[in-house]
């Protein structure tokens, strides 16, 4: 990694984000680390992961620094990527009590779609660099947990290869480039072979500054699903991100909201948009004829200081007024969030490096744990909320900031 500053901060303080590997050995057996990981008076406590959170240490201990900071990282001083988290924790559930929760059933659905519960993986790029085996796993596990898979454009395995994994629902996530025959190509090759709706990120015009990215001269791996359609020629290898590079190259920046049209006249599956984070943008998208939206940040990787996406997805809500399904992602981490998120008003939510960390960490299996994990919790919030299914949660459920604000006055 340079040690060359990437921003006037670093020159003066040291940032212990660069420092937290230091020394820590890499593609170190999980097991063995899973075995220190036991408590050292008490030994002979389980030393298996007990929520989602716990698969990110393991997954830095499997991942090389340059992959693990790649998945794990936010963009310039990561503020809002710690806001993510920190949003749902001053979010409080208000219980009810003595409601039957013999039975809790988590299930809904999708655009029509039934699915085991409102978790959903979100689109994140190069599963390789995690296992061999890259989203071919996370697509069967996906499929195991009876839930949507969000294929993400920049995937490692083909869009072709994932569709012919397993059986299962499955949606594409789609960036528009200055090469607007290449986008359209790539929804169409989705269309094709069965996945069910396009995700448009709307909130990528350039990469976000990801320091760490930039501090590793981050090496991307060639897009397979440009493969044979673009000569890849980086300019300005030896600095900083490739991905930015890269990125930057592709990307059309001049993307508006009449360009929505367009999209809808290259394909005939629903659109749902990514990246919404007011109710300026969630109206027009609506207005745009969009067919869902997801408040997202981006996992905080794009623009430093913008909102938690929970603390803005009563606002996007109430602009919508049903018209269309609401999703969220940013910070999800216990079935408590997911619960939170239901509360104000979320469809769904999806899952972006938990599934990355249970896939480093454990392959297959490990994404299938976390999404297990997530589920359990969902059910057990559930019942102790006295919310017996999902459309018995509702707004009076969760005490926001925003409610405890009038009572301060
Ligand atoms: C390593 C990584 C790669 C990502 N790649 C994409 C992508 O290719 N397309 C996209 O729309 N979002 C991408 N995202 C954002 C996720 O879809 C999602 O918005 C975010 O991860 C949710 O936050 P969480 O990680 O806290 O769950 C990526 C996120 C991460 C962490
Ligand atoms: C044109 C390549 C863009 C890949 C971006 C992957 C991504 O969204 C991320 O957050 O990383």
């Amino acid at each position: 990694m340079s040690t060359q500053p990437v921003n006037v901060a670093t020159q003066k303080l040291p940032d212990m984000r660069y420092e937290r590997h230091a020394g820590v050995p890499r593609q170190t057996d999980v097991s063995k680390a899973l075995a220190h990981a036991a408590h050292p008076v008490l030994g002979n406590s389980s030393s298996e992961p007990v929520n989602v959170n716990e698969f990110e240490e393991l997954a830095r201990l499997a991942l090389p620094n340059m992959y693990y900071d790649y998945y794990a990282g936010g963009a310039e001083d990561e503020h809002t990527l710690r806001e993510n988290m920190q949003a749902f924790h001053r979010i409080t559930i208000r219980p009810r009590v003595l409601v039957d929760v013999s039975q809790v059933d988590m299930s809904t659905t999708i655009l029509g779609y039934p699915i085991s519960a409102p978790i959903l993986v979100a689109p994140t790029a190069a599963h390789k660099l995690a296992i061999p085996e890259g989203e071919l796993a996370t697509a069967r596990a996906a499929a195991a947990a009876k839930t949507i898979m969000v294929l993400s454009y920049s995937s490692s395995c083909s869009i072709e290869e994932v569709a012919s994994s397993c059986n299962a629902v499955r949606f594409f996530q789609l960036y528009i480039f200055k090469r607007r025959d290449i986008s359209a190509l790539l929804a169409q090759r989705a269309e094709r072979h069965g996945y069910k709706a396009i995700v448009l990120t709307a909130d990528t015009p350039r990469l976000g500054r990801r320091e760490a990215d930039i501090k590793n001269k981050m090496i991307y791996p060639p897009e397979k699903n440009l493969e044979g359609l673009i000569s890849i020629n980086i300019q300005c290898v030896d600095q900083g991100s490739k991905l930015e590079t890269f990125a930057n190259q592709m990307m059309d920046a001049s993307l508006r909201w009449e360009d929505i049209r367009w999209l809808r006249s290259i394909t005939s599956l629903p659109i749902l948009i990514k990246g919404i984070l007011t109710h300026e943008d969630a109206t027009r998208a609506v207005e745009a004829g969009v067919d869902g939206i997801i408040v997202s940040n981006h996992g905080a990787r794009q623009l430093d200081f913008s909102p938690a996406p929970v603390s803005v997805l009563e606002e996007v809500v109430d602009a919508v007024k049903g018209k269309v399904p609401v999703l969220l992602d940013g910070g999800v981490r216990r079935g408590t969030d997911v619960f939170k998120a239901l509360a104000l008003g979320a469809q769904a939510v999806l899952i972006g490096r938990p599934v990355l960390f249970g896939l480093a960490a454990k392959g297959e299996g490990g994404v299938r744990t976390v999404l297990e994990m997530l589920k359990n919790e969902l059910e057990t919030s559930m019942a102790l909320a006295g919310c017996p299914c999902i459309k018995d949660i509702t707004r009076s459920h969760v005490r926001t900031e925003h409610d405890r604000l009038p009572s301060m006055l």
